[in-house]
């Protein structure tokens, strides 16, 4: 196929040269894993490689409470928090496709992992718990981790949540590399889902 084959908007073909990028873009995708992996970071790249809208579970909470997570956990506590969670996702789920970043709670509900996994195609982001223990002490946002050793909690967490994202269609290892080198790690899983005869609609 020649560049001109494609319609001018279409910025993903674009990068990807003469890969039709179509078939990666019938359904939304669904970022699952723990905190600090890239879910929202890597996740609206990703978007924006598919030409796909981003949504980000964390800020439509936010925006629906009309507070921050650290307030909705600390004046209505945690159970309100994932709620409200299951109720956006639920509701982003309806949504044309686009590249949804979850919390990193939110697949550990199984009325939440059966609706994405019905609807959506869910994808599992990976990283070593010290890689995401350095990026999550970058910042002081996330309830969960707030006075506590980042490298305990996210092992706990890891251990308790793993079998729950392991049900996720596609599994992503990722590392300490630019954005970018997730990006194309996760195309290139969806690229094999494919190949391998499994429709991504
Ligand atoms: N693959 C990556 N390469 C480089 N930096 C990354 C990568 N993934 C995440 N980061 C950085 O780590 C920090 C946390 O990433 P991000 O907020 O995307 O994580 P998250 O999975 O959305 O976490 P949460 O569950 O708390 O929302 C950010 O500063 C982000 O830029
Ligand atoms: O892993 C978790 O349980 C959380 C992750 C964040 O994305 C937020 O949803 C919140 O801080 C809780
Ligand atoms: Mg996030």
């Amino acid at each position: 196929m020649t560049e001109s084959a494609h319609p001018p908007e279409d910025k993903a073909s674009a990068r990807q040269g003469s890969e039709d990028l179509a078939p990666l873009r019938q359904k939304t995708i669904v970022l699952v894993g723990l905190m600090g992996v890239g879910k929202s970071s890597v996740g609206r790249r990703l978007a924006t490689a598919l030409n796909l809208p981003f949504r980000d579970a964390d800020n439509e909470v936010e925006a629906a409470a009309g507070r921050s997570i650290s307030e909705i956990f600390a004046e209505l506590g945690e159970a309100a928090f994932r709620d409200g969670e299951r109720r956006v996702i639920a509701r982003l789920l309806e949504e044309p496709p686009h590249v949804l970043a979850t919390g990193g709670g939110a697949f550990v509900n199984a009325e939440t992992r059966a609706l994405i996994n019905e609807k959506a195609l869910s994808v599992w982001l990976k990283a070593d718990v010290e890689l995401l223990a350095r990026r999550v002490s970058r910042k002081d946002t996330r309830p969960l981790l707030k006075g506590k050793d980042p490298v305990a909690v996210l092992t706990e967490l890891a251990r308790v949540r793993n079998p729950a994202y392991a049900e996720a269609q596609v599994h992503v290892q990722t590392g300490d590399t630019p954005h970018g080198v997730a990006v194309d790690a996760i195309l290139t899983a969806l690229r094999q889902r494919l190949a391998q005869g499994v429709p991504v609609r």
